[in-house]
């Protein structure tokens, strides 16, 4: 079957719709990010780079570290961009973007976010690393796609029942990380995470300026909810939905944080950059 050229969008020179590649413009492990400034960020520890294309917030540089090939791509915040990166790097390496077919040989990828976030949880201190052993989702994103037994419905029920999540918000879904690529970053400077994927920064993360966020009670019942003795760690705003579309395309895929803020404690680091610089070091030496 041919994909329509509204359905799957290329650009004159051939790249993909949003992320302006082409396929041989990336590797088979793919680091996201979601500060477009945070890609040189990565790619200044490359030995060699030798792709750096963008278009809007998606920056990909490519390059070369201990011989091994890395992509680095910003995503931009929220689920919604992660929609189109996953969707679009996918795309690059299992669809014929010439012929307009799925390709008969699935290539996997290997994602990994490296991302800020705010732990709710006051003993996980401000500059320390965490990886997102499982995700929930508050972004409703995984609704949109046929998805059979990949998320935990009883968990979701339980979640569900502990906050007294509101109907008419999208119903929360839980994933877990990818064994395989988590066993990589098994270290003891990274604690494993049970992640909240929020669908903003402000009210979704019941952060109040001058507007109230509608449940105010919904940080303490976060904060206390706990599945197989895993509370509940961090909000952010992407994790849920790469696990998501990482499943659903088969590529694995795992979400590393560095905690900048911390909600209970009212805190916020005072070198954000330096402490994601270490992030993305330890990340690097795992990877290559
Ligand atoms: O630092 P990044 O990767 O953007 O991640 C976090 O920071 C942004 C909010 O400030 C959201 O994207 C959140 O997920
Ligand atoms: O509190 C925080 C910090 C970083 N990113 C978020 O989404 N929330």
């Amino acid at each position: 079957m041919q994909l329509k050229p509204a359905e799957l969008i290329i650009n004159e020179d051939g790249s993909i719709y949003h992320l302006n590649l082409l396929p041989e413009d990336i590797a088979t492990t793919v680091i996201t990010v979601g500060d477009p400034d945070r890609v040189s960020q990565v790619s200044r520890h490359f030995d060699t780079i030798e792709v750096k294309k963008g278009k809007r917030e998606f920056h990909t540089h490519t390059g070369h570290l201990n011989g091994k090939r890395i992509s680095v791509i910003s995503t931009g915040i929220g689920t919604d961009n992660i929609d189109i990166v996953l969707n679009e790097l996918d795309a690059l390496v299992n669809i014929d973007l010439k012929t307009r077919t799925l390709k008969a040989n699935h290539t996997s990828l290997n994602i990994i976010r490296i991302g800020t976030t705010g732990a709710i949880q006051p003993n996980i201190p401000i500059d320390t690393f965490l990886i997102s052993k499982y995700s929930i989702g508050f972004d409703g994103l995984l609704h949109f796609y046929e998805h059979d037994n990949i998320n935990f419905p009883e968990i979701e029920d339980e979640f569900i029942a502990h906050t007294s999540w509101d109907a008419y918000k999208a119903r929360p879904y839980v994933l877990s990380y990818s064994e395989k690529l988590g066993e990589l970053f098994a270290d003891n400077r990274i604690r494993l995470g049970f992640t909240a994927t929020n669908t903003g920064f402000y009210g979704p993360q019941q952060r109040q300026l001058r507007i109230k966020p509608s449940q105010m009670e919904l940080m303490e019942n976060l904060s206390t909810f706990s599945y197989n003795d895993l509370k509940l760690t961090n909000l952010e705003m992407e994790t849920s939905g790469i696990y998501a579309l990482a499943q659903l395309l088969g590529h694995e895929a795992v979400s590393l944080n560095c905690i900048v803020a911390n909600r209970s404690t009212g805190e916020f680091s005072a070198t954000p950059t330096e402490s994601v610089d270490k992030l993305i070091e330890l990340c690097l030496k795992k990877l290559a």
